[in-house]
């Protein structure tokens, strides 16, 4: 078992990584008076016994929500709550977020708003979730077209990562949750980004010591953004690279057409060609970082008759500013800049 820190001074958690963790998650879970496992229906009917057998004679509820992108609103967020009251959850309980990033971010959203705050753990089932969603405290819910546009920051007590978990997973998510990991190699660390290129194929494999290392480097990398700046009010921006383009390509289509880190992939291969278009992106630079996207295999087009759509829903996004829409762009290797521009200077 490895153990990343997360340094927040009184909020730092540990994230432990290994193998099997889930036969012994009671070691990890520190002090409560009752558990609240929430999970998806997948994720439970994988590994719902084996968490609850694991878990003994402690007491505990569990909230199952369906699988899937369209459950993260607000009407599963008061579905949860109202168990929560009438489970009698206390300041002294715990929410274990058991599944991948949609149960994380409701998970964590629920237990930041019920009696005002109340702890939880992550235990991320998904590549995506393990590498990337688990750590760093962003909570909330979609609120229509726009992603998490409800939510709050409220860090986890710990991280729980059991990397057997991953060999469950539908090629699909697995491929999707390799969106965020590319994205670290892109932002901060080059030496990383030729890694992932260097171990394709063992990656897409599942080689056990390669994506043990993957996951422990990006949850290093997210870890010191996140110590560095929690409410992101500057650095942390960089791990929306992709994120703009990205989030607004899942809301257009309703959550029903890519996944999260599908949308990133192509969010990161579009904003690349921003990148260029604007001339701050070296033009070796260019090519490694889309054709290494197209290798992964993935369909980056989309049909240009959505473009005003798209455009429509940035301009709602988060991180805009000056009525421009932020777009974080690779300018060097594992270096990023924000540039906010308007809408004239996206169409060409
Ligand atoms: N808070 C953050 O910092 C952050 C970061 C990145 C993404 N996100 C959010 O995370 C969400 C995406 O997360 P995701 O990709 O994990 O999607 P997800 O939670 O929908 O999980 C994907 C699918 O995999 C299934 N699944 C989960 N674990 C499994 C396992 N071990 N074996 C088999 N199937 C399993 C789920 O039931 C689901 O059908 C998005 O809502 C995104 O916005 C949040
Ligand atoms: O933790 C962060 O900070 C991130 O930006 C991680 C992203 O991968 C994640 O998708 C995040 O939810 C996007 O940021 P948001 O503020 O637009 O929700
Ligand atoms: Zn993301």
């Amino acid at each position: 078992m490895e153990k990343v820190q997360v340094d927040l001074g009184k909020d730092s958690y540990p994230i432990y990584i290994g193998k099997g963790l889930l036969d012994n998650i009671s070691e990890y879970l520190g002090e409560r008076d009752k558990l609240l496992i929430l999970t998806d229906k997948n994720v439970d009917a994988l590994y719902g016994d084996r968490l609850g057998k694991n878990l003994g004679d402690e007491a505990f509820c569990k909230y199952v929500i369906e699988p899937g992108e369209s459950s993260k609103n607000m009407d599963t967020v008061i579905e949860i709550l109202s168990y929560m009251l009438k489970e009698h959850l206390t300041r002294e309980s715990k929410v274990v977020a058991f599944g991948g990033g949609v149960v994380g971010d409701i998970a964590g959203f629920c237990a930041s708003v019920y009696m005002r705050g109340i702890p939880f753990v992550q235990v991320p089932t998904t590549l995506l979730a393990q590498v990337d969603s688990s750590v760093g405290g962003k909570t909330g819910v979609n609120l229509s077209q726009w992603k998490n546009m409800i939510g709050t920051f409220y860090q986890p007590k710990a991280v729980i990562i059991d990397t057997d978990v991953l060999y469950s997973l539908p090629q699909r998510e697995f491929m999707s949750g390799m969106g965020e990991v590319v994205k670290y190699g892109i932002i901060q660390d080059n030496t990383f980004f030729n890694y992932l290129k260097e171990n394709i194929h063992k990656i897409k494999d599942m080689d056990e010591a390669v994506m043990q290392h993957v996951i422990r480097r990006c949850c290093q990398v997210k870890g010191q953004i996140v110590a560095l700046d929690e409410k992101e009010q500057g650095v942390r921006k960089i791990l929306n690279f992709g994120h703009t383009i990205g989030h607004a390509l899942e809301g257009m289509t309703q959550y029903q057409k890519y996944t999260h880190g599908e949308a990133v992939l192509i969010g990161m291969y579009m904003e690349t060609f921003i990148a260029r278009r604007l001339g701050v992106i070296p033009e070796d630079y260019f090519y490694e970082i889309t054709d290494f996207i197209q290798n992964l295999g993935m369909d980056v087009d989309i049909p240009m008759y959505d473009v005003q759509k798209l455009i429509e829903i940035m301009m709602g996004d988060k991180k805009n500013a000056q009525g421009k829409i932020s777009f974080i762009l690779p300018v060097a290797r594992g270096k990023m800049k924000e540039y906010l521009l308007d809408i004239h200077e996206l169409q060409w």
